[in-house]
């Protein structure tokens, strides 16, 4: 049994750029304060109606799909939860795999990927729900895989404090396992019969248990959901730390990197790939999205005036709650490291180090920060220039695709579908439009399941699993659920690039 589809094979011209629209079922997620702009509609973000508009316009413009960030904690470390409330910074918060089915009912063609972390539910309910909509919406779903970052989060599912940073992907490791057993291994694709004369609906021979005992889960299954178009979702994660890429590398299918030069970005590119070899997978079928901030004018003119009007509105303070900052960096003599400013305040780096480094003077950080940090992959332009921008990240610098950040809803995407996408479209830069039922991984690979060289393949085949335990057939002492993390002390990230980090 493995349901694989024979990939298509790529149309020769340009390589083509694959675009998610960013989003967060917040008021204020990563660019913060400017919701506050006379007809910035986030504010609606609580509303059917606005995700319907926003999943519409979005396949209209041809996105692949609409990536959900999501956070299970609120933002404390800096200025406590009355900034977060006040800022409306990612609280209040939906839970982002709730939306996906309204977005679908209107939609034939657009993908939808969404955060979920593997840190503190279990995986069984989880596999149960991502199946279930890969089942109602014909295979769009994808899943960006986190492991989770903040203290808050943690006291919400009765720990003391986060689990240490490697040991979450540890978890994460073994909680992909778990899934890859439910979606791919405990039911053939001819097991739903459907046979009303025989009296099967399905063919208990076609279906297993996956007992599942591991370091931090036993799940006995089988799977409650049955096959589904792509089985496992197309699976995406972000990463900056060592043990984090060793994750990326074995899972993901697209990772996102970040990279403030082109050499560093490739480098990133590179050493992803190479780790990917190192796990046996096809280090070519790997793809690498980048966060980019896209700000459109018919004329430069327009466009700086666009930008220097979303600047204005920009809250520094915002910046900081997200970071998790330690200090207040605007109470600093600009001229001084993020380190000196750290020491004279007797603090450590902490979660901060996740965007910003010791070395870096408090002036530049602030800069940084009013910039809206977006490094390498800004452009604020006429839709020429964004191109040629494009242009040369996915030719020179290797990447496949962006999450575009959005800074006005929906002054963001209508400037995309009307100004950039018809311009990357003239140029041969976009993928063909979309069918209706292709699922989202086609789309990204030209292939409706995992390849053979990923690891969720290996229990594809019957022998893999073991043999059912005739034994116990009854409830188990020990589920899955009752199996709870153990908590560590947190520790500084060691990561490898801090403009992956975020948000
Ligand atoms: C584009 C992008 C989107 C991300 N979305 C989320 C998210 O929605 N929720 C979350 O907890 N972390 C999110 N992260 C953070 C990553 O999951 C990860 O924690 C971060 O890149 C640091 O990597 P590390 O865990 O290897 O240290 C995102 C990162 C990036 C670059």
């Amino acid at each position: 049994m493995t349901g694989q589809s024979t990939p298509t094979p790529a149309t020769s011209g340009p390589k083509t750029l694959h675009v998610n629209l960013f989003e967060m079922a917040c008021v204020s997620h990563i660019v913060h304060g400017l919701w506050r702009e006379e007809g910035n509609q986030r504010h609606r973000f609580g509303e059917m109606a606005f995700w319907l508009e926003t999943a519409r316009k979005a396949e209209a413009a041809g996105m692949d799909a609409i990536f959900l960030a999501d956070v299970i904690g609120i933002y404390d470390r800096f200025g406590g939860l009355d900034a977060s409330l006040r800022l409306g910074l990612q609280i209040p918060n939906l839970d982002p795999l709730s939306l996906i089915p309204a977005m679908a009912a209107v939609t034939t063609t657009l993908g939808f990927a969404a955060t979920f972390s593997t840190t503190y539910e279990p995986p069984f309910a989880f596999a149960r729900r991502m199946s279930t909509l890969d089942l109602l919406t014909d295979g769009r779903v994808g899943w960006n895989v986190v492991t989770s970052y903040l203290p808050n989060a943690a006291r919400n599912f009765g720990l003391d404090g986060e689990l240490e940073h490697d040991s979450r992907y540890d978890r994460a490791d073994e909680y992909l396992d778990v899934l890859y057993k439910l979606w791919e291994g405990s039911w053939q694709d001819d097991a739903i019969l459907q046979d009303r004369d025989g009296d099967r609906f399905a063919d208990p021979e076609r279906v297993r248990h996956i007992d599942h005992e591991g370091t931090h889960f036993r799940v006995e299954g089988p799977h409650l959901v049955q096959p589904t178009p792509q089985r496992t979702p197309v699976l995406f994660q972000a990463t900056g730390s060592p043990r984090g890429l060793k994750t990326a590398s074995r899972h993901a299918e697209a990772v996102f990197i970040g990279g403030r030069t082109q050499d560093e970005v490739r480098a990133h590119i590179a050493r992803t790939r190479a780790a990917a070899a190192a796990e046996g997978r096809d280090p070519s079928e790997l793809k690498f999205y980048v966060m980019a901030g896209l700000i459109a004018g018919q004329t430069e003119a327009e466009a700086k005036e666009k930008l220097a009007r979303y600047r204005r509105l920009y809250s520094v303070e915002g910046a900081l709650v997200h970071a998790q900052a330690e200090i207040d960096l605007r109470q600093f003599d600009p001229s001084l490291t993020i380190g000196e400013a750290l020491a004279q305040s007797g603090r450590e780096l902490g979660n901060m180090g996740r965007r910003f480094g010791t070395e870096q003077t408090i002036g530049a950080a602030l800069t940084q920060i009013a910039s809206f940090d977006e490094g390498r992959f800004f452009i604020a332009g006429t839709p020429g220039q964004i191109a040629d921008a494009i242009e040369t990240w996915l030719d020179e610098d290797g990447i496949d695709g962006i999450n575009l950040r959005q800074y006005h809803s929906f002054e963001t995407l209508d400037d995309y579908a009307s100004l950039i996408a018809p311009e990357l479209r003239r140029r041969g830069r976009l993928p063909p439009a979309a069918k209706p039922g292709e699922t989202l991984r086609h789309r990204l690979t030209g292939r409706d399941r995992l390849p053979d060289t990923h690891p969720a393949a290996a229990y594809r085949s019957a022998g893999t699993l073991p043999a059912r335990h005739k034994a116990h057939s009854g409830v188990r002492s020990d589920p899955s659920t009752s199996t709870s993390p153990t908590p560590a002390a947190p520790t500084q990230d060691k990561t490898l690039s801090k403009e992956a980090a975020l948000p």
